[in-house]
C-alpha cells in the first residue's frame, strides 16, 4: 500500500494557542484510518489543514503524492478530496433526493451550455437524477427520498450526508464525528455503508470518532493524537492496551 495522504511535519497556531505541533501522518490508500484523542488534542484542526480549509504555519500536506499544501478547499473537491458537510439549513426545505442533486458538479458547469443548449442541460439533470437514485438506494433512503432533508431523523442525516460524498468522484472522505447522535441500529447501517465505499468502491477514509465501538468496528489502523502530535499509531487493541494512551485519553476522557 501507498500513503495517498501525508502530513508531513505540520504546525498551526491560532494566536498564541500552538494546537498543532511539528505532526506527521500517513493516510494508506484503501485504508480506513481512524483518529482519535482527548477534546482539544486538534483533530478537527488536522482535518481542517488537509481539506485545505485552513493554511498550516509549516510543514507540507501531500494528496496523491503532489504538495497539497493551502490549496483551497474547492479544488481539492474536484480532486475528490472531500468532507461531509451537515445538511445546511437551507437545503432542510429540500427533499432527501434533491439535496443529493444539489451537490456541485466537479467539474464547472459550462455557460455556454446552458445558454445555447438547453438539451444538453436537460439530459444532464436527468442524469444527475439517475445518479441520485442509485445513490439513496445504496445509502438505504430510497424509502424517504421524497421526505424534506429537515424531517429526516439525525442518523438518516448523516446517511444523506455520506450519500452526496458519492455524487461526485470521491477518493478520499473525511468523516467528522458522524456518530454523533446516531442510534445504534442506523449506526450499523452507517458502519455497513463506509465498509462498501471502501471495498466496492475504492474511498479511503480518514475518520474522526469519540465513539470507540465504531473505531474498533471501521479503522486500522488508529492514529492517537495528543496536544496536536501523534502519541500512537496502531491497531485499536494496541491502542486500548498501552498505558500512555489510557491515561491521555481514555483515564479522563472516556466517551
Ligand atoms: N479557528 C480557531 N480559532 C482559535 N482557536 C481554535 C480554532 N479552531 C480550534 N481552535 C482551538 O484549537 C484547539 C484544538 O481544537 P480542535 O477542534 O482541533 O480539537 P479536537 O481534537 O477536534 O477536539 P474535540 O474532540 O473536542 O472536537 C482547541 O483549544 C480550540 O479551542
Amino acid at each position: 500500500m501507498s500513503a495517498i495522504i501525508e502530513v508531513r511535519q505540520v504546525s498551526k497556531a491560532f494566536g498564541s494557542l500552538n494546537v498543532i505541533n511539528d505532526c506527521s501522518i500517513q493516510v494508506e490508500q484503501g485504508s480506513i484510518t481512524g483518529l482519535i484523542g482527548p477534546n482539544g488534542a486538534g483533530k478537527s484542526t488536522l482535518f481542517n489543514l488537509i481539506a485545505g480549509t485552513f493554511a498550516p504555519d509549516s510543514g507540507s500536506i501531500w494528496y496523491q503524492g503532489q504538495d497539497i499544501t493551502s490549496v483551497p478547499a474547492n479544488q481539492l473537491f474536484h480532486r475528490g478530496l472531500l468532507r461531509t458537510f451537515q445538511i445546511a439549513q437551507e437545503f432542510s426545505h429540500m427533499s432527501a433526493l434533491e439535496n443529493l442533486m444539489m451537490v456541485p458538479p466537479q467539474k464547472g458547469e459550462s455557460l455556454f451550455n446552458t445558454w445555447f443548449r438547453p438539451s444538453d442541460v436537460r439530459a444532464q439533470e436527468a442524469e444527475v437524477r439517475e445518479k441520485a437514485l442509485e445513490v439513496i438506494e445504496f445509502v438505504g433512503l430510497a424509502h424517504v427520498k421524497n421526505e424534506l432533508a429537515g424531517n429526516l431523523s439525525g442518523g438518516q442525516k448523516k446517511l444523506l450526508e455520506l450519500g452526496r460524498t458519492m455524487m461526485v468522484d470521491a477518493k478520499v472522505v473525511l468523516l467528522d464525528e458522524i456518530a454523533a447522535g446516531v442510534n445504534r441500529t442506523l449506526l450499523q447501517d452507517l458502519i455497513r455503508n463506509i465498509q462498501r465505499l471502501n471495498t466496492e468502491r475504492g474511498y479511503t477514509f480518514l475518520v474522526i470518532e469519540h465513539d470507540m465501538d465504531m473505531i474498533a468496528q471501521l479503522c486500522d489502523p488508529v492514529i492517537v493524537l495528543a496536544q496536536g502530535s501523534v502519541m500512537m499509531e496502531g491497531t485499536i487493541q494496541e491502542i486500548q492496551e498501552d498505558k500512555s494512551v489510557i491515561e491521555a485519553y481514555f483515564g479522563n476522557d472516556a466517551h
